[in-house]
């Protein structure tokens, strides 16, 4: 057995937690009994070596029903799905989904027409611009932002990115040697790390001074989980800021696919709308924003303006000026400021060793299909154990993953898998637990086929995982 009795216990006990499902799992004459506070119950039973593949029976009975024959599975992934019917809950209501096909009718939003000519590389006069880039988890502030500093007219932007959790992705993602790139990770800005950004500010632009870091224009780029008001608080009453710099806007970003199920589940989404001076939509190439999103994001916000952007392709020219405003604060209704959706946490995953390809397939088609509506977002690095000197880029929102990407080499930090997972309700432990079981059943397979000389299947190519 590749995974050991108390590790099987210790995920099975996770699972049913992160399913909401009050129950038990206690190993009994070589079984693994679990059981469910509704009078469910299923054994799991390891496999015998000659019944591989098979790796796992699971036997079900339904209250006062008979036993049903054991269900064979052939990883532990296989064995949560069964588990899972076997306790009487539906299935995922959002398998995995990479790569999404783009709407067939995705050219109904014109595109925004440039606006006028950017700012040139010569400083502005007086304060430095701060534009405040907002949205959702995985709405696709970094993909904007990317793209804005790579066109010329923009290149003299600073960027100051903020993540919620302890491993910075967008960082390494936005880094190209800039020297005008400030993290402010380990924290959310809008509560933990307040006081840093005025600060941050205030360095950036001493270093420009020292001729170290020119910069024409702020951007900041805020977690996915910010509440802007705060941070729009700390650029408005700070003197010393307020003399240097000028908010210039707050642009918050809404995902057509997810937007209104975001909106309806964390208060985090709604207060970014609220303070937005422009609401740009994206992913309209994945689903077209239904009435009921462009209604809630008008009851919310009827003053901002609101542009359907794709992958970030907008001149990054109409996006400054949108609200430019005196450093005071403007009234944005009743509203809680700072507060966070319930039960909200994140979990790095960071093997020490490189990650077998088949290992990561599995992983996310058990990541979307346990943490079914609770897992928000997923992004990280990971070194693919076939091909460890690059590091596959790795994104999700909810269910839906694109195909690793390749990125040319390991940035700053050095090789090795950080993967970083926002979920509500989620045992800190589950995914690491998961994925060592997981990594141990494939290396013991793949150690079964060169032991009987069977050809070891060539790993599915990250840019068709999983099946
Ligand atoms: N199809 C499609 N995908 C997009 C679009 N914009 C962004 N994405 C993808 O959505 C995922 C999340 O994008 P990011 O730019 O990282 O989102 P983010 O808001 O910075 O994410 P967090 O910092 O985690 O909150 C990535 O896989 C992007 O490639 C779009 O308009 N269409």
């Amino acid at each position: 057995m590749a995974v050991a009795p108390a590790a099987l216990r210790a995920i099975v006990l996770d699972t049913l937690a992160l399913w909401g499902v009050a129950g038990g799992a206690e190993w009994r004459d070589g079984a693994l009994v679990v059981t469910s506070a509704e009078g469910r119950s299923a054994r799991v039973l390891p496999a015998e070596a000659a019944d591989n593949p098979v790796r796992w029976f699971l036997e079900a009975a339904a209250p006062g029903g008979p036993a049903r024959p054991p269900r064979p599975n052939l990883s532990v992934v296989g064995l949560l799905a069964s588990l899972r019917r076997a306790l009487g809950l539906p299935q995922a209501r959002q398998p995995l989904r990479i790569g999404a096909a783009e709407r067939a009718d995705a050219t109904d939003h014109p595109q925004p027409q440039a606006g006028p000519p950017g700012p040139s590389d010569a400083p502005p006069a007086g304060a430095t611009p701060v534009l405040v880039v907002t949205g959702f988890l995985g709405s696709g502030k970094t993909t904007l932002v990317a793209r804005m500093i790579r066109d010329p007219a923009f290149a003299r932007t600073a960027v100051i990115v903020n993540e919620w959790g302890s491993v910075g992705i967008d960082h390494d993602l936005l880094a190209t040697g800039r020297d005008d790139l400030v993290r402010l990770s380990t924290g959310c800005l809008c509560c933990a790390v307040r006081g840093d950004l005025a600060q941050t500010l205030l360095r950036l632009d001493d270093r420009r001074r020292a001729g170290e870091a020119p910069f024409d224009r702020v951007v900041i780029e805020t977690s996915g989980l910010a509440d802007p008001a705060p941070v729009l608080q700390e650029l408005m009453t700070d003197p010393e800021v307020g003399a240097r710099f000028r908010l210039d806007g707050v642009v918050t970003l809404v995902d057509a696919l997810h937007g209104e199920a975001s909106l309806a589940a964390h208060v985090e989404a709604g207060q970014q709308v609220s303070l937005a001076d422009l609401l740009i939509l994206t992913k309209t190439d994945l689903a077209a924003p239904g009435a009921s999103l462009r209604a809630g994001l008008v009851a919310l916000n009827p003053h901002a303006g609101l542009i359907a952007v794709t992958r970030g392709a907008v001149s990054p020219a109409s996006l400054f000026g949108a609200g430019q405003r005196p450093l005071v604060p403007r009234p944005v209704g009743k509203r809680v400021a700072s507060q966070h959706t319930d039960g909200l946490g994140c979990a790095v995953l960071a093997p020490s060793a490189p990650v077998p390809a088949a290992a990561l397939a599995l992983l996310l088609r058990a990541l979307a299909e346990q943490a079914d509506g609770r897992l928000l977002r997923t992004k990280g690095l990971v070194q693919i154990a076939e091909r460890p000197a690059q590091p596959a880029l790795v994104q999700g929102v909810q269910h839906v993953f694109e195909p690793p990407e390749w990125l040319d080499s390991w940035p700053e930090g050095g090789a090795g898998t950080r993967l970083v997972l926002i979920a509500t309700g989620m045992p800190p432990r589950w995914p690491s637990r998961l994925y060592d079981a997981i990594a141990a059943e494939v290396r013991d397979e793949v150690a079964r086929r060169r032991a009987t000389d069977r050809a070891v299947p060539a790993p599915p190519s990250p840019a068709t995982l999983p099946a």
